[in-house]
């Protein structure tokens, strides 16, 4: 299945994801109760009012600046907060992992040993190793307060971490919306993290939202664009949306060989295949 769109329907909890099935047939999903809780928390409606100040001012962090401290910490603090944020990924996690696995992405074949970096609470793992058998470990990797709340999943050792130090060695490394929310100098460190812990042929798997080179008004685009604006507010007016040409450059940066982009697996994620 393929997300085609996200609509939004006032009042607020009704937001609908539409997919359509490969034979062409719509099917909807809708995010409600906590996942939507999570979008639109007190912290985070603190912070939307204080936007144009990140635009005049990128040094402003919309988030920070109303609630007095970044995102993660913010949340890390709050053993509700963190809770319904591993709720809410996994509302937009699950479906994206459907529809990479199903259609017959081939990345994980003969991957024995899987990091997942950032992989809050495990849920793209668990649905990794229902279809790959071939992983025969797999590490979620996210900070300890994270890991700490994270369900128990059969052939999943959680550990707790800080990605900006050191990664766990691994054959191949997943990581799903995470590079969107760094400045190139924190993605390159977190990307030579990755390097370093991938042995000669081995690849990074990140699934990323990736802005077209040239814009236009449809409605992947503007998708794009708005989630660009919700990541400046949410997370860090440093963090930004970025285009094929740049996640390269990044990658080759730090030593990559190869990289190849996949761009139909998923409507608003790209599938970015970093090799070393
Ligand atoms: C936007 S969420 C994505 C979660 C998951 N990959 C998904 O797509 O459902 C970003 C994740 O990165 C984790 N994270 C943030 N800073 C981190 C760090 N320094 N080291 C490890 N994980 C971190 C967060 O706790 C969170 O789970």
């Amino acid at each position: 299945m393929k997300v085609i769109g996200l609509e939004r329907h006032l009042p607020f909890y009704s937001l609908v994801a539409t997919y359509y099935t490969p034979n062409g047939e719509a099917a909807k999903m809708k995010l409600t109760g906590q996942e939507l809780t999570a979008f639109e928390q007190d912290a985070l409606m603190r912070a939307w009012p204080l936007v144009h100040e990140a635009v005049v001012d990128p040094t402003t962090e919309p988030f920070a600046k109303a609630n007095g401290e970044p995102a993660y910490s913010y949340y890390g603090k709050q053993p509700e907060m963190n809770e319904l944020m591993q709720k809410a990924m996994s509302g937009v996690s699950v479906p994206f992992m459907r529809s990479m696995l199903d259609g017959g992405y081939d990345g994980f074949d003969g991957v024995k040993r899987l990091v997942d970096v950032g992989g809050s609470g495990g849920d793209c793992l668990r649905m990794i190793l229902r279809k790959h058998p071939n992983v025969l470990e797999a590490i979620n990797f996210d900070l300890p307060e994270v890991v700490d709340k994270a369900p128990a999943i059969p052939g999943v050792t959680h550990v707790g971490g800080d990605m900006f130090k050191s990664i766990p060695n691994a054959d191949a490394i997943f990581m799903k919306w995470i590079l969107t929310t760094w400045t190139d100098e924190e993605v390159k460190a977190i990307l030579s993290n990755c390097y370093n812990a991938l042995p000669e042929g081995g690849k990074l798997i990140a699934c990323e939202p990736m802005l077209p080179k040239d814009s236009d008004d449809s409605h992947r685009t503007r998708a794009l664009l708005e989630g660009d604006i919700f990541v400046m507010t949410i997370y860090r007016a440093k963090g930004k949306h970025r285009t094929e040409e740049e996640f390269k450059q990044l990658g080759m940066a730090v030593g990559f060989s190869n990289f190849r982009a996949l761009h139909s697996v998923d409507y608003f994620h790209t599938v970015l295949e970093f090799q070393k």
